[in-house]
């Protein structure tokens, strides 16, 4: 499998937000980090074709990103994800179940999967209004989860996640990881250094570093500082 970033970019009038970046992705975990505003928002907005790029082109598996075909393959958890806080937790991610063209019974299946999945499986029925905001979180990674996709696009996903929480997700991300690819945005430095395989970095919309946690050399807080030039 192979997602492949040609030449992306997006301008806002003369503002360039993500300045053709290429890049092939193979199945992993993807850790993109940058400052606000790096641009990490408007490259995943665009990877999961909601967001219409200036120029430049994305493909999975050479069907290119306005396809049916992509869009099926492609679970997004974005980073202001609105919830119903009238719904359960199990109603909510039926109502989405249904939104992506799951039929009643898979969607009844999956969806008790996802619950357990993601530890939310004593609350299914208590409404989201009640939930923790890690709670909430792992509800949307359950949605992003349930056409089991090959591209996962993740957008600030550990916001609101308390420690416990944060090891489960983990665990969840790498395995998930294995076989697909796995792209999650963050700007806390130690979120991303246990969880991805390959650290994306972005500056002023461009990709300045692409490497392993290991490439760095053993402190990403302090590397990641440098490259930002905050470090003497
Ligand atoms: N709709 C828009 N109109 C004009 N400028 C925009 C728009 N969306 C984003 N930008 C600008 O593009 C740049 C990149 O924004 P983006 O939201 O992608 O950054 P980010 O890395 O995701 O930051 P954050 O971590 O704060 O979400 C910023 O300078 C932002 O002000």
């Amino acid at each position: 499998m192979e997602l492949i970033i040609d030449r992306l970019k997006k301008q806002y009038g003369s503002k360039i937000a993500v300045d053709r970046i290429s890049r092939k992705l193979t199945p992993g975990v993807y850790g993109l980090l940058g400052a606000n505003g790096a641009g990490k928002t408007t490259l995943m907005r665009m990877l999961c074709g909601i967001l219409k790029p200036t120029g430049g082109s994305v493909s999975l598996d050479g069907f290119d990103f306005s396809s049916e075909e992509y869009r099926k393959a492609l679970g997004y958890l974005p980073q202001d994800f609105g919830y119903y806080p009238n719904f359960t937790g199990k109603d909510f991610l039926m109502y989405m179940a249904a939104l992506k063209g799951l039929d009643k019974n898979s969607a009844k299946k999956r969806c008790r999967e996802l619950l357990n999945l993601v530890g939310l499986e004593s609350v299914a029925g208590k409404k989201v209004k009640t939930y923790s905001g890690g709670m909430k979180q792992r509800l949307g990674i359950a949605q992003a989860l349930l056409n089991r996709p090959k591209l996962l696009i993740l957008d600030e996903p550990t916001a609101g996640l308390d420690p416990k929480e944060r090891v489960r997700f983990r665990d969840l991300i790498a395995e998930l990881g294995e076989r697909n690819i796995v792209i999650l945005s963050t700007h806390i430095v130690s979120d991303i250094e246990h969880i991805a395989d390959r650290i994306l970095m972005m500056k002023d919309g461009q990709l300045i570093f692409d490497g392993t946690p290991y490439e760095v050399g053993g402190d990403l807080e302090h590397f990641y500082l440098e490259q930002f030039g905050e470090v003497e």
